[in-house]
């Protein structure tokens, strides 16, 4: 049976390997994407506060205090006054010391750290510091908030600024540092690198997935085929080659041990079954045979006998039964002992067996009494046999058995298929039996 690769275990291994691979480099890239930016983010805002700290320390340092030096001079001239025209002491713009952004400059950002409230202001840079003193009114930036004291919130990030060991100031971060071009650029590599190792990982695991899932798929299908080859008719032992030593190969293995006991055990099962069939025919052939003779008895006589008379009516047949006995049976075992008169029995079992059709049924009907039934024959062609067989039993070398031993059998013979049944016919032939002893033994007598 074919599969359809959506639907078969290296289609499924296959989207299970790239959902795997696509989500776990989704995590470990976003999560790896993140980290750098917070790094960053930390690294710039450090550089920054540095920026600022050093400026002010100067400030103060320069004129004593934050009054005096407040008083004296505005803290981003004093600044420009410090880098100079080209800033370079400081290459980020304002206190906020993070690099100029394309329309931003270095003097314009360091006049907004200090510009006054109400000031006019082209826009405000994404990072940058608050000054407040250690009671928290603002010193410088605030967006003109000067002297009025700041939240706890703010408070709370608050650096602490010494100058001469001492702090009467600190720097208060206010929005969110911004990345220089040449940072976003190299952010823009590396989350382009990300991207295209997501894509490479994903073709990998789809070629990966389908090599494994195909290596899989074929182990599976040795075993299913086995399994499907699997019959009672003596197809049940079945091994497949075992690969690995993982969960297929324990499944491997336990499938070959399970067969190869199933087929021990079936193969037991048939031998059984044979002995039990063999030893019920056994048993049934000893129902139907005389133990001493071995020839078939009354019981079975009279079932065949039965059948072939019907068959002789249906189909118009005639049909001739005898019945025999030994003269002078009882003389015999007086005279010569029981053992004597025993294989005198054997004897003329096979007397008549080898001198009758295989289609005649010839029976130990008892004692020394024997039965034969003739198909399609009449009294007369019964009758020639009949005294064929009495001739034979006479003229057998006795002999051989005693010296002085004589047996002769007497005979009654009836074809009268009117008289309704086969029983019916015996009696009849018994009639005649009793005529031959009668009128003088080893005769053979029609009715
Ligand atoms: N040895 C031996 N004798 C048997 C067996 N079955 C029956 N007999 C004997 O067969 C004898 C039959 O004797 P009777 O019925 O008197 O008949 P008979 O002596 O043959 O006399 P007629 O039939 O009148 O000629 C009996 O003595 C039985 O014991 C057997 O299986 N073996």
């Amino acid at each position: 049976m074919r599969i359809n690769l959506l639907f078969s275990l290296r289609g499924k291994l296959t989207a299970m390997l790239l959902l795997a691979s696509l989500t776990a480099a989704l995590a470990v890239g976003g999560t790896a994407y993140w980290l750098l930016m917070q790094d960053f983010n930390a690294t710039a805002r450090e550089t920054a506060f540095t920026n600022f700290q050093t400026d002010i320390q100067a400030y103060i340092g320069t004129y004593g205090s934050w009054e005096n030096a407040r008083r004296n001079q505005v803290f981003h001239e004093f600044v420009m006054q410090r880098r100079g025209p080209s800033g370079s002491l400081n290459p980020l713009p304002g206190a906020g010391g993070r690099p100029a952004l394309p329309g931003e400059t270095d003097a314009g950002e360091t006049r907004r750290q200090g510009a006054p409230a109400g000031a006019v202001h082209h826009r405000d840079p994404p990072f940058h510091f608050m000054l407040i003193d250690t009671q928290g009114h603002v010193l410088l930036g605030g967006d003109g908030r000067q002297d009025t004291a700041v939240g706890e919130d703010l408070r709370r990030h608050a650096r602490p600024i010494s100058v001469n060991g001492k702090v009467d100031v600190l720097a208060v971060p206010v929005g969110s540092p911004q990345l220089s071009t040449q940072d976003k650029a190299y952010l823009g590599a590396m989350r382009e690198a990300l991207q295209n190792g997501l894509l490479a990982a994903c073709a990998l695991t789809v070629v990966m997935g389908l090599v494994f899932g195909s290596r899989f798929g074929a182990r599976v299908r040795e075993l299913t085929s086995a399994i499907q080859s699997m019959r009672a008719d003596g197809e049940i032992l079945q091994q497949v080659p075992v690969h690995s030593r993982d969960e297929m190969g324990l499944l491997a293995s336990a499938f070959n041990r399970m067969s190869r006991e199933l087929s021990q055990a079936h193969s037991a099962l048939r031998r059984t079954n044979e002995q039990v069939q063999s030893q019920a025919a056994q048993l049934k052939e000893l129902s139907v045979r005389d133990p001493l003779t071995q020839m078939f008895n009354r019981r079975y006589f009279d079932e065949q006998s039965a059948l072939l008379y019907q068959q002789a009516m249906r189909h118009g047949w005639s049909v001739s039964v005898m019945v025999g006995d030994l003269d002078y049976f009882k003389s015999i075992n007086d005279d010569f002992s029981h053992a004597i008169g025993d294989e005198v029995l054997r004897r003329v079992a096979l007397i008549l067996r080898k001198n009758t059709r295989s289609t005649d049924i010839v029976a130990r009907y008892g004692g020394e009494e024997f039965v034969i039934a003739f198909p399609e024959s009449t009294v007369q062609q019964a009758a020639i046999r009949c005294e064929a067989l009495r001739a034979a039993i006479e003229q057998h070398t006795w002999q051989e058995v005693h010296p002085e031993l004589r047996v002769t059998m007497s005979m009654g013979l009836c074809d009268d298929t009117k008289r309704g049944s086969i029983e019916k016919m015996l009696a009849a032939a018994d009639e005649g039996l009793y005529e031959a002893k009668r009128s003088g033994r080893n005769r053979v007598v029609s009715c």
